[in-house]
């Protein structure tokens, strides 16, 4: 196999022929009026994600959420959205400030956050500065949560090398016993952040590629927002 064999995708390896086997947005999608979109994003996100879970898209809540690592190198994982502050243009979510995630953002509190509905061929993107909520917004989300997911969270140390999984079961444990004794128990890291967003891009895509994007940028002084169209 030769170096440009490998790259393209059509080449001898099975996944590059999977994928291209694979049909992307090969569907009907919804139209996207952007002429008719609403002054803010928020509102404009709150009809999205409305229309997404009457459209039956599993996990709408998901969004991957893009920080700066410690060493400068990008870094992203899914986390569930909790809220947005339609007026505002805040996305709130909740994570440790123990965990890399919290700990990057405590050193460049900026995040990039961007969801993908399939069902509907859409996508959202965020970019601004994070926030994190005062310590009482965090416990009273956290004692909102079922036992399960306490269980989870009080059980800590996430992203740390697991010796064995005997270890997570003894932590587990311990964090049950703490939370029948202490059902107000909240760990200490558990924290809620919001992303307010600078910029918000809402990406209807088309089967054939003429995808429509509009781009929110928020005015200058921090009042309304300024709308743009972008080239597909
Ligand atoms: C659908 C989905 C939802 C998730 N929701 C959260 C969440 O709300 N908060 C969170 O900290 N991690 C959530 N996770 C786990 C993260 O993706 C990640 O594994 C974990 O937070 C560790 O990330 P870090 O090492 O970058 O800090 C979720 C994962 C998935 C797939």
């Amino acid at each position: 196999m030769t170096e440009s064999e490998w790259w393209w995708p059509a080449g001898p390896g099975e996944v590059g022929r999977l994928l291209v086997r694979t049909p992307l947005m090969a569907r009907e999608l919804p139209a996207f009026d952007a002429a008719a979109a609403p002054d803010g994003p928020g509102e404009l996100f709150a009809a999205w994600l409305a229309a997404a879970v009457a459209a039956g898209v599993l996990d709408p809540h998901a969004m991957t959420l893009a920080t700066v690592g410690l060493d400068g190198v990008p870094d992203a994982r899914v986390v569930a959205l909790r809220n947005v502050d339609e007026a505002g243009g805040g996305w709130v979510f909740a994570a440790s400030a123990d965990s890399p995630k919290g700990r990057q953002l405590a050193n460049r509190a900026v995040a990039a956050m961007t969801c993908y509905w399939p069902a509907q061929g859409r996508q959202v993107r965020l970019r601004g500065r994070v926030e994190a909520a005062p310590a009482e917004v965090a416990a009273a989300e956290f004692r909102k949560r079922s036992p399960r997911s306490r269980v989870a969270g009080l059980v800590a140390r996430q992203s740390e090398p697991l010796e064995s999984t005997a270890g997570y079961e003894a932590a587990a444990a311990e964090a049950e016993r703490r939370l029948a004794a202490e059902p107000d128990a909240v760990p200490p890291g558990h924290t809620v952040y919001a992303l307010w967003a600078d910029e918000v891009e809402f990406w209807q895509g088309d089967a054939g590629r003429r995808h429509v994007r509009l781009r929110y940028r928020r005015a200058a002084g921090g009042a309304g927002w300024r709308r743009e169209l972008l080239w597909p």
